[in-house]
């Protein structure tokens, strides 16, 4: 157990907070504090449960950053995510983000005296450098100003053939802007050809459709791009991405999320970019979690989960490693942030028994992302995580509750079953159905969540322990793309137009149960804290003094 060696990891006792509390912890997906209008689901669901959280209980209720710098992304125009929110909830600390790393590789140039650059550069002279990744400005998975910068980095380093498979968004962007975000990347690519380089779209297709799947939920999907990308057969064949994505979002009911796979053909019909031995390949994402199955479909050897057809010798090096304990990918162009200590290891040094409960679309997150971007359990004797299979094959605006009354069952049962001290749960609802644009079922998807947190009160109430209930990022609480004042802003046709993404808002946090020592309050001397002020929070309602160099706590003990 343990990932240093030299690490104290006894932690001092709380001097006024007793040990043996079961703490039930709930981080809600999606779910920011914004005006109640019409476009806040969470304000038009009913939510009883956490209304009773908040109303008349200004000492154990409050709000927290879950955007920019807080979470240790690049500026504050950045909106939260599960990565970086779940990262900085279990580490404590706020560390620089995959999104900063990256800028600041590129900007001081050290991105290319990399081993990772190196490695992919040896097949500029024979053979195409392949890109692959989510078309969009969204900052969560990607950013297309950094795919720009490595276009040019890799040209001016020798790089002749260039292929790009493009992803397009709509989840953390508007929908429809993946038309934009393609002429951006086409004029630099014909910048690139104005200067001799061979480059182009290769293939394409909408991230929830085509590769971007993640915690192994639907493999049919990384098959679709596998298709497109690496055999360069798809279902639709055009000249050029742009006249692809205007005829595939011109079929009914498109939207960029969810466009079928293409690939771009040349005069003859011949597929212009399938990749091939000798060839590099680039999966320019960012984030992990989205990129890990199609990285294992590209490296491993030993791959079971679809017919690959053929598997061609290439060199592959991701825009970070993914995965730290499978090593996955092996070459990666950026060095990820090395989370360490999170509170889950000290806790489980500690004897802290814990109980970690999700649905596939988000059990990484409460687990792999919680635990600082690390598989598995520190110690299999203290923890049980547990995963509730999400439906696949739908958008989430078909099934609004999904599995929150399953997650709040296993967690209800763990509470009761007196076998652990932190029983933690990710209630998807409000984050998954939020993303479907689909605003009467992101209110039932809200409601939902809220019966589910009601479940998980009512076990702690009887075991005499404490909540802690919290969430990632803001999602469903403003589903309108605003202009500056704060109003629905209208497209050119006089639109509204509907937010699927996540948003900057601040997300609440309440503490109670009748575990909770009389005294307990929030402490109001802190400067606008944030989510990694969480972690030194529940250490201490364990009964333990948080580390040093942990965000201090959100509490205060004062005498009643
Ligand atoms: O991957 C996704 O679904 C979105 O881009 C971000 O959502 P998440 O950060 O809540 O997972
Ligand atoms: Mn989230
Ligand atoms: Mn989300």
């Amino acid at each position: 157990m343990g990932s240093s060696g030299d690490v104290n990891w006894k932690l001092e006792d709380h001097p006024k907070l007793p040990k043996g509390k079961t703490i039930g912890l709930i981080v809600l997906d999606g779910w920011g504090e914004s005006e109640p209008d019409q476009y806040n689901c969470i304000h038009k669901a009913p939510t009883p449960a956490m209304d009773s959280l908040k109303n008349g209980r200004p000492d154990t209720w409050r709000l927290i950053k879950a955007h920019g710098t807080a979470v240790g992304l690049p500026s504050e125009d950045d909106m939260g995510n599960s990565e970086v929110g779940h990262n900085a909830l279990g580490a404590g600390r706020i560390y620089a983000q995959g999104a900063k790393l990256v800028d600041l590789a590129l900007e001081s140039g050290k991105i290319y005296e990399d081993e990772g650059f190196k490695y992919i550069s040896e097949s500029f002279e024979k053979g195409t450098v392949h890109l692959i990744g989510l078309l969009s400005d969204g900052g969560v998975h990607s950013r297309l100003d950094q795919v720009q910068l490595l276009l040019k980095g890799f040209a001016e380093r020798g790089a002749k053939r260039i292929r790009v498979h493009i992803l397009t968004d709509g989840r953390d962007v508007l929908d429809g802007s993946s038309v934009g975000f393609v002429e951006t990347l086409e004029s630099e690519l014909a910048e690139l050809r104005s200067k001799g380089v061979d480059a182009q779209v290769a293939s394409g297709g909408g991230r929830m459709y085509v590769t971007m799947d993640r915690y192994e939920n639907d493999w049919t999907v990384v098959k679709r791009g596998w298709d497109a990308q690496v055999l360069g057969e798809a279902p639709h064949k055009f000249k050029n991405a742009l006249e692809a994505v205007k005829k595939l979002r011109a079929e009914p009911k498109a939207n960029d999320q969810y466009l079928p796979p293409f690939v771009i053909v040349d005069d003859s019909g011949k597929a212009v970019g399938p990749i091939v031995d000798g060839d590099a390949v680039v999966t320019f994402n960012f984030r992990a979690d989205r990129m890990v199955m199609l990285a294992k479909a590209l490296e491993n050897e030993d791959f079971d989960k679809f017919d690959r057809v053929r598997f061609p010798k290439i060199r592959y090096a991701g825009m970070l490693q993914y995965d730290g304990e499978l090593k996955l990918p092996s070459h990666y162009l950026v060095s990820p942030p090395l989370i360490d200590r999170t509170s889950g290891e000290y806790l489980a040094h500690n004897g802290v028994r814990t109980f970690a409960c999700s649905e596939t679309v988000k059990f990484g997150h409460v687990t792999f992302f919680w635990n600082g971007n690390r598989s598995g359990y520190f110690n299999e004797k203290l923890e049980k995580y547990v995963e509730i299979p999400s439906d696949s094959g739908i958008s989430f605006n078909e099934q609004p509750k999904m599995k929150a009354l399953e997650i709040a069952e296993k967690a209800r049962d763990a509470i009761l079953s007196g076998n652990f001290d932190q029983v933690r749960v990710n209630l998807p609802n409000g984050d998954m159905v939020g993303h479907t644009g689909d605003l009467d079922a992101t209110v039932v998807a809200c409601e939902a969540a809220d019966v589910a947190v009601r479940m998980i009160l009512d076990a702690i109430e009887k075991v005499g322990g404490i909540y802690v209930v919290t969430a990632d990022h803001g999602n469903a609480e403003d589903m309108v793309k605003r202009d500056k004042a704060g109003k629905p802003a209208l497209d050119k046709e006089g639109k509204l137009q509907i937010l699927t993404s996540h948003t900057l808002k601040p997300v609440p946090i309440a503490i109670g149960g009748p575990g909770l020592s009389a005294g307990v309050r929030f402490r109001l001397d802190l400067d606008t804290p944030g989510l990694a002020n969480v972690a030194a929070t529940v250490m201490n309602l364990h009964g333990f003094v948080a580390p040093g160099d942990y965000e201090p706590s959100l509490i205060e003990v004062v005498d009643k």
